[in-house]
């Protein structure tokens, strides 16, 4: 194996009676299969593995096991907590030019107000893991880091076997033929409180007429059961064989998956350099050329689309407004299409401010009018009324930060969660005074049906 010794660092973390040690050991590897180095974690860390990859496919990221987790279930101040305790335990990192940072993994939920039980009950309102096992693929290279956060003064020990499981995840993941998975056999569906979810488009529509809210966006679930158990890596690489034009993440705590395929940029930040999407106002893709064209060409005419979409360009240029110095708007949105569905579409950037940050920009940006609505808080009290769910990490914040303020978060739709041989999946959609439940129920079958055939399944529409 081509090895290549990068670095070896060790510090304090926090104050001096709570003393951490952060052992960090970075190699280059030859070039493997994110996937695989995923697989080959399913006995010794399931349940503490993540897996992501952004949009353009220039950053994929693989942790297994966990060297730290972040989780709280705090309702006011988790960004804050995340914030503070991740800066404690990367204050003494050593940068290294080029090469791969310690990286937290992990998302905060839709509405940690929500008390409904169902799938997410004991998930934390924030979960964040440091992996033991770090696996980075960014400029055509690949690094695998080791981490190790622990008190005990002397743990030279513990590192080396960690040394020998290292490498033996690198070698499975670079010799093992990559495994073909099969699909998963769906036994059987339900959509779930159907016709709960029709009337609460029309009441919510309705008292979007009489001015108690402008926009609220209502959500559903669809729930699969599957002949056998389902595992995380079959379901990943249908992810990636399927959805290439999107963010691509999985997220396992004990024993549940959170997966999905998400075009929706929630925040990036690199380098002081703000950037932002916004994305609402849908219809489906055209069986040829031209019906698409002219069903992209309908989108960008429609005024009740229009509307669900300027709330979003508002309220995310406001956020712009606050924390940057400068920033850019375009003044039209113009269409993004993926594979099955076409969206109004615009890019925000901006040049941050001193004051600002990325976790501050999450907690300032979610939810946006696109998975909340307008205004904020009266919206997500509806939701919490009307909505017979929780929604976990459906619709939140998702992604990563390192050390140095760099990260990305999505916005976790057209996802999922896995548990067994039974998943749940989310879709919703943007209700203002004109929307009317069948449309509304219908543009929901459209943004299910990407993660419905990664699952094997397709509903009759
Ligand atoms: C709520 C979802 O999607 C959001 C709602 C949209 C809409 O109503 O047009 C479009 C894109 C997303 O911002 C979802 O996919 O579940
Ligand atoms: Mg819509």
């Amino acid at each position: 194996m081509d090895q290549k010794w990068l670095q070896t660092t060790e510090f304090e973390v926090g104050s001096t009676n709570s003393k951490l040690h952060f052992y960090i050991e970075t190699i280059e590897v030859n070039r493997l299969s994110a996937l695989a180095f995923f697989a080959a974690g399913e006995s010794q860390h399931k349940g503490k593995r993540f897996f992501w990859q952004n949009r353009e496919k220039t950053f994929t990221l693989v942790g297994l096991g966990h060297a730290y987790t972040i989780e709280n279930n705090a309702h006011v101040n988790r960004y804050n907590h995340v914030e503070k305790i991740w800066k404690h335990l990367t204050e003494n990192i050593v940068k290294e030019e080029q090469e791969p940072q310690p990286i937290l993994f992990g998302g905060f939920s839709f509405d940690p107000l929500n008390e409904k039980s169902g799938e997410w009950d004991g998930f934390p309102n924030s979960f964040f893991a440091v992996a033991t096992f770090q696996l980075v693929i960014q400029n055509e290279k690949a690094y695998v880091s080791i981490h190790l956060i622990t008190d005990d003064d002397d743990s030279m020990a513990q590192f080396d076997s960690l040394r020998k499981e290292r490498d033996r995840l690198i070698h499975a993941a670079q010799v093992k033929e990559v495994k073909t998975y099969n699909k998963p056999l769906v036994t059987s569906y339900e959509e779930r409180n159907k016709v709960e979810y029709l009337n609460s488009v029309q009441k919510v529509a309705n008292l979007i007429k009489n001015k108690e809210a402008q926009k609220v966006v209502i959500a559903r679930a669809l729930s699969l059961q599957f002949k056998d158990k389902v595992t995380s890596p079959q379901v990943l690489s249908q992810i990636i064989n399927e959805q290439p034009e999107s963010y691509l993440f999985g997220l396992e705590r004990e024993g549940l998956l959170f997966f999905g395929a998400s075009p929706e940029r929630l925040v990036k930040v690199n380098n002081g350099k703000a950037y932002s999407s916004c994305i609402a106002g849908s219809i489906k893709r055209g069986k040829t050329a031209e019906e698409d064209f002219a069903l992209g060409q309908s989108l960008l005419n429609d005024a009740k689309n229009l509307g669900e979409h300027q709330y979003v360009v508002e309220m995310i240029k406001d956020t712009f407004a606050k924390n940057c110095i400068h920033y850019t708007v375009p003044k039209n949105p113009r269409l993004l299409k993926i594979r099955d569905i076409q969206h109004l579409y615009t890019p925000v950037e901006g040049q941050l401010n001193d004051n600002a940050n990325i976790l501050q920009l999450v907690k300032d940006l979610h939810p946006t009018p696109a998975l909340g609505g307008v205004p904020r808080q009266q919206a997500l009290s509806i939701i919490r009324q009307v909505e017979p769910m929780n929604r976990g990490l459906y619709a939140a914040p998702l992604g990563w930060i390192d050390a140095e303020g760099n990260g990305e978060f999505a916005v976790a739709i057209r996802s999922g969660a896995l548990i067994e041989n039974s998943a749940i999946l989310y879709a919703g959609g943007g209700i203002v005074a004109e929307s009317e439940p069948i449309s509304e129920y219908e543009e929901t079958l459209v943004k299910f049906r990407s993660m419905l055939r990664v699952l094997g399944g397709q509903l009759n529409e």
